[in-house]
């Protein structure tokens, strides 16, 4: 079965729109655990346009389904995982000026840089994740630094989809497929909503989890925060 975990970054943008802490983003979290997502993801960016680093160390303990931190493993990035210990870390090789995340590692490229850090984390007891294009090479790049798992961009199926889903999903099934050949996790994310999310699930293999921000919490400002998470479920279990 899949895992939703939901990606609060949007909920700590409200909150700084106003510089109070309305929205409670912890209060928020808990919530949504009790609302039915199966992790709590955040992704702290140098700028903290969004989730800021103070917000993870209060989350830290409080969230009792899988913690999930993205981010490009900067020093300080490192250092604020370290100290965590989340359930998962994924690394994501965002520019710090990127608006949003825009590409997978080239994992063939920064073999080195990605070895040491798993190894670090690894070291730590903490699972990792790397975020990669849906390309079969990234994906034995991964496999050959040690990674648990994978997150699979999915910017460009959510763009494509509604021109040719058939097309849009094909990399990625074949991403998977090899993922699953060498025994790697397989997580997915970015831009996936209620219109794609469902179809996605069913022809992806070994899909472990899915980490959804945007369009979620776009959507529970018409459905409500609680509906909306169990809308987002339901289209993961159509089994
Ligand atoms: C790695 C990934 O796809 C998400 O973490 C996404 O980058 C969300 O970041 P923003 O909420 O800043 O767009
Ligand atoms: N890893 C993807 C994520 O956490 C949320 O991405 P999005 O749903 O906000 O595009």
């Amino acid at each position: 079965m899949t895992r939703l975990s939901v990606n609060i970054n949007k909920i700590a943008t409200i909150r700084n729109a106003r510089g109070g802490n309305n929205p409670n983003l912890v209060n928020v979290a808990l919530d949504c655990e009790r609302f039915g997502a199966q992790g709590i993801t955040v992704h702290p960016r140098p700028d903290e346009r969004h989730i800021r680093y103070q917000d993870v160390l209060d989350l830290t303990g409080v969230v009792t389904t899988e913690f999930n931190i993205e981010g490009n493993p900067n020093e300080r990035f490192i250092e604020l995982v370290r100290q965590v210990r989340p359930a998962q870390v994924t690394l994501v090789p965002d520019a710090p000026d990127a608006i949003t995340s825009n590409a997978g590692w080239d994992t063939i490229r920064h073999a080195d840089h990605l070895r040491q850090l798993v190894e670090t984390f690894k070291q730590d007891g903490i699972r990792v994740s790397i975020f990669v294009d849906a390309d079969e090479r990234m994906v034995e790049g991964a496999k050959a630094v040690g990674t648990d798992r994978i997150e699979l961009y999915t910017e460009p199926y959510a763009a494509h989809y509604f021109e040719n889903r058939e097309a849009a999903i094909a990399p990625f099934v074949r991403a998977a497929q090899k993922a699953q050949e060498l025994g790697l996790g397989l997580n997915a994310g970015h831009d996936l909503s209620l219109d794609n999310l469902q179809y996605f699930a069913q022809y992806i293999p070994g899909l472990l989890e899915v980490s959804i921000g945007h369009a979620l919490i776009c959507d529970a400002l018409y459905f409500g925060l609680e509906n909306t998470i169990q809308m987002y479920r339901r289209c993961l279990n159509q089994d």
